[in-house]
C-alpha cells in the first residue's frame, strides 16, 4: 500500500472519474444481484402462488434491469479507463522529466533497455490496475457482501452451511498472492534484461557484425529469452497449482448447498425459489473470490511496477540549483580550478588530484595526456556534469555552484569525439541548442564548421532528415554538424573533446582555421591526442594519472628536457622524420 500512497499524487487529481466509475459499478452490482431476487419472486410468488397476471410485469422488470445494467457497465468502464489513462499520462511525463534531470552518475550504470521497459511495460502494468483492477477489487467486495447479505436474509442456516468452505478459499488466495507477487517481479526484471539485450545489440550491431559475433549474440539473447520463458513457466505453474484447488473449494460449496438446501426444501423450511436464488448468489461469491487470484495478480503486477517506477522517481538528483542561484545570459568564460580533486565513486581511484589552473576569457587551453589521465574529467566538471570532491571551481570569480545549471549549460558548447545526432532534419540538429536561431545563423555556423558544402549536396539540403544516430553521413560529416551545433549556440566556453579526431588532416586544418575565428572571445578547451591540434593553444596542460605534470605553451613545453610533452612530440614526429628519411 505504501507504493500506492507514494504514487497517489499522480492518480488522485482524477478521483472524480474514479468515484463516478465506482458509483456506476455500485449500480451494476445492484442490478446483478437483482436477478436472483426476481427469480426467487418469480418462482415463489408468481409460479407457485399462481399469480400469472404478474408475468408481463416481471418480464418488463427483467428487461429494464438488463438495459440499465448495460448502460451502467458502459459508463463504468469508460470512466475507469479515463481514470487510468489520465493518471499514467502524468506519470509518464514525470518519469520522462526525471530522466532529463538525473545526474550523469545515474546514467553511468543505468541500462537503456531497462529504463525503456520501466517507461512502457511498468507504466502499462500500473495503468491496468488503476483502470481495471482497482474497480474489480471494489466490485468483488460489494458483490460478495451484497450476495451474502441476501443469503443471510433468506436463510441464515443455509447461508452458514454453504459458506463454510469460504475461509479455505480465502487462505488459498492469500497463499497464492504470497507466491505470485515475487514471481511477477522476477518476470518484469527478466523482461527488462531482455529488452536491454535487444537494445544493446541493435546499438552495437557494427561491432557484432565486424567481429562475426552473430552466433555469440544469439546465444546471449537465448539465455535471456530462456530466463524470461522459465520465469513465466514458473508463474504459470503457481497458477495451475492453485487454481484447480480454488475451483474445487467452490464446487464443494455448491454440492453442500444443493444437499442441505434440497433437504430444507423437502422439509418445507425454505421455498424452492430461495434455493434457486442461492444457486445464483453462491456463484456471485465464488466467481469473484476465484477471480481474486486474477485481481491480486494485477495488483501484484501494479505493486511490482510501481516499485520500479518509484526507484526512478526517487533517485536523488544530487546536482541541482542551490537556492538563490544566479541566472545569467552571458558569462565571460573565466574559468579557474583551485586544488580540485575528483573521484567518480568511493571505490575508485581519484580521477583528478589537486588540479589548479587559470583560463582567462578568450584563451585557449589545450589538454593532452595518456588515455585515462583525466582530460575529459576536467571538462565534465566545467560543464557541471559532475561535482568535484574537494577544491574550488570558479567561473567569472564565483563558485560554479552559484550559477543555475541552465546558465552554465547555456554558456558552454561541447563537441565530443562522437557526437549524437537526432533522427530529425540537419537544420534541427544544428539549431538544437538554440531552436530560435535564424536560417542565416544556421548557415553561418555550418560554413564555419566547413559543413555547408556537403549539406547542400544532400537530397533536401538543410531539410534532409537524418537516420537514427545520424545514419547516412560519414563520421567526419556527422562531426562537422556537431561542431556547427556548438557554434550555433554561441557559447562563452567551448569544449572540443577530441572533436577533430574523426576528420581527415585537410578537413582538420580547415576546421581549426575556422575554429580560430570562432574561438575568438571564447574560452576554449581542446582535448587532443595530436600535438598538431594544440600548436596554437595559449596554454597546454599535460596530464598524467589525474595530475597536471607540465604547463606552458607548445614551445615552452618542447624545451623541457625529458618532459612528458616532449616525449609525446617525439613519438608523434619520429614516424614522420623516419618516413622523410626513407623517402630520400
Ligand atoms: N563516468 C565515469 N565513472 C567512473 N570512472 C570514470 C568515469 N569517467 C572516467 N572515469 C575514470 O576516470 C579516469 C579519468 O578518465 P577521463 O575520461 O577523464 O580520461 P581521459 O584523459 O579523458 O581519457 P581519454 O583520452 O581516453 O578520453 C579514468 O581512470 C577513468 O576510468
Amino acid at each position: 500500500m505504501e507504493i500506492f500512497k507514494k504514487l497517489k499524487h499522480f492518480y488522485w487529481p482524477f478521483k472524480a472519474y474514479f468515484f463516478w466509475s465506482i458509483v456506476l459499478l455500485l449500480a451494476v452490482t445492484g442490478f446483478t444481484v437483482a436477478y436472483p431476487v426476481i427469480l426467487k419472486i418469480t418462482i415463489d410468488s408468481v409460479i407457485l402462488d399462481q399469480n400469472y397476471g404478474w408475468i408481463p410485469y416481471v418480464a418488463g422488470g427483467f428487461f429494464l434491469i438488463t438495459m440499465l445494467k448495460g448502460i451502467a457497465v458502459y459508463f463504468h468502464q469508460y470512466l475507469g479507463d479515463l481514470f487510468g489513462i489520465r493518471a499514467v499520462f502524468e506519470l509518464r511525463n514525470a518519469l520522462y522529466e526525471k530522466l532529463q534531470y538525473l545526474p550523469f552518475r545515474y546514467y553511468d550504470n543505468a541500462r537503456t533497455g531497462d529504463l525503456m521497459s520501466r517507461l512502457t511495460a511498468d507504466v502499462e502494468g500500473f495503468r491496468f490496475f488503476l483502470s481495471f483492477g482497482f474497480a474489480q477489487l471494489i466490485n468483488l467486495f460489494m458483490l460478495v457482501t451484497l450476495s451474502m447479505g441476501i443469503m443471510f436474509y433468506y436463510s441464515p442456516s443455509l447461508a452458514f452451511v454453504t459458506l463454510g468452505a469460504m475461509p479455505f478459499l480465502i487462505v488459498t488466495v492469500y497463499q497464492f498472492d504470497k507466491k505470485v507477487h515475487p514471481a511477477f517481479k522476477d518476470i518484469r526484471r527478466s523482461f527488462a534484461g531482455m529488452t536491454t539485450k535487444v537494445q544493446e545489440n541493435i546499438s552495437g550491431m557494427t561491432t557484432v557484425k565486424s567481429l562475426s559475433k552473430e552466433d555469440f549474440e544469439m546465444g546471449r539473447f537465448g539465455e535471456k529469452n530462456t530466463d524470461y520463458k522459465d520465469k513465466y513457466i514458473y508463474t504459470s505453474n503457481i497458477w495451475s497449482k492453485y487454481f484447480p484447488f480454488m475451483e474445487l473449494i467452490g464446487h464443494i460449496c455448491v454440492v453442500v448447498l444443493l444437499g442441505y438446501g434440497g433437504y430444507l426444501v423437502i422439509n418445507g423450511e425454505i421455498q424452492p425459489g430461495v434455493l434457486v436464488a442461492f444457486f445464483s448468489l453462491i456463484w456471485f461469491i465464488i466467481n469473484p473470490l476465484m477471480n481474486l487470484g486474477f485481481i491480486v495478480n494485477t495488483f501484484s503486477q501494479a505493486k511490482a511496477s510501481g516499485e520500479r517506477l518509484l526507484e526512478v522517481l526517487e533517485e536523488p538528483e544530487d546536482i541541482q540549483d542551490k537556492p538563490g542561484a544566479v541566472e545569467k545570459d552571458r558569462l565571460n568564460g573565466h574559468v579557474s580550478f583551485n586544488n580540485v580533486s575528483h573521484r567518480y565513486s568511493e571505490e575508485e581511484e581519484p580521477a583528478l588530484q589537486n588540479i589548479s589552473f587559470e583560463a582567462a576569457p578568450g584563451k585557449t587551453i589545450g589538454l593532452i595526456g595518456a588515455t585515462g589521465s583525466g582530460k575529459t574529467s576536467i571538462t565534465q566538471l566545467i560543464t557541471r556534469f559532475y561535482e568535484p570532491d574537494s577544491g574550488s571551481l570558479m567561473v567569472d570569480g564565483r563558485s560554479i555552484t552559484d550559477y543555475t545549471l541552465k546558465t552554465i549549460r547555456k554558456n558552454t558548447g561541447v563537441v565530443l569525439q562522437e557526437s549524437f545526432l537526432f533522427s530529425s532534419t540537419v537544420k534541427d540538429n544544428i539549431s538544437y541548442g538554440r531552436p530560435e536561431a535564424s536560417m542565416e545563423r544556421i548557415i553561418d555556423a555550418s560554413k564555419r564548421a566547413d559543413a555547408h558544402d556537403f549539406i547542400m549536396q544532400l537530397p533536401d539540403g538543410y531539410d534532409t532528415v537524418l537516420g537514427e544516430r545520424g545514419g547516412g553521413l560519414s563520421g567526419g560529416q556527422k562531426q562537422r554538424i556537431a561542431i556547427a551545433r556548438a557554434i550555433c549556440v554561441d557559447p562563452s566556453i567551448l569544449i572540443l573533446d577530441d572533436a577533430t579526431s574523426a576528420v581527415d588532416m585537410e578537413t582538420e586544418a580547415k576546421i581549426q582555421a575556422a575554429f580560430r575565428e570562432v574561438m575568438q572571445g571564447r574560452t576554449t578547451f581542446i582535448i587532443a591526442h595530436r600535438i598538431s591540434s594544440l600548436l596554437h593553444a595559449d596554454e597546454i596542460l599535460v596530464l598524467n594519472e589525474g595530475r597536471i605534470v607540465e604547463k606552458g605553451n607548445h614551445y615552452e613545453l618542447l624545451n623541457m628536457e625529458n618532459g612528458h610533452y616532449r616525449r609525446i612530440y617525439e613519438l608523434q614526429y619520429k614516424d614522420k622524420n623516419q618516413f622523410l628519411l626513407e623517402a630520400r
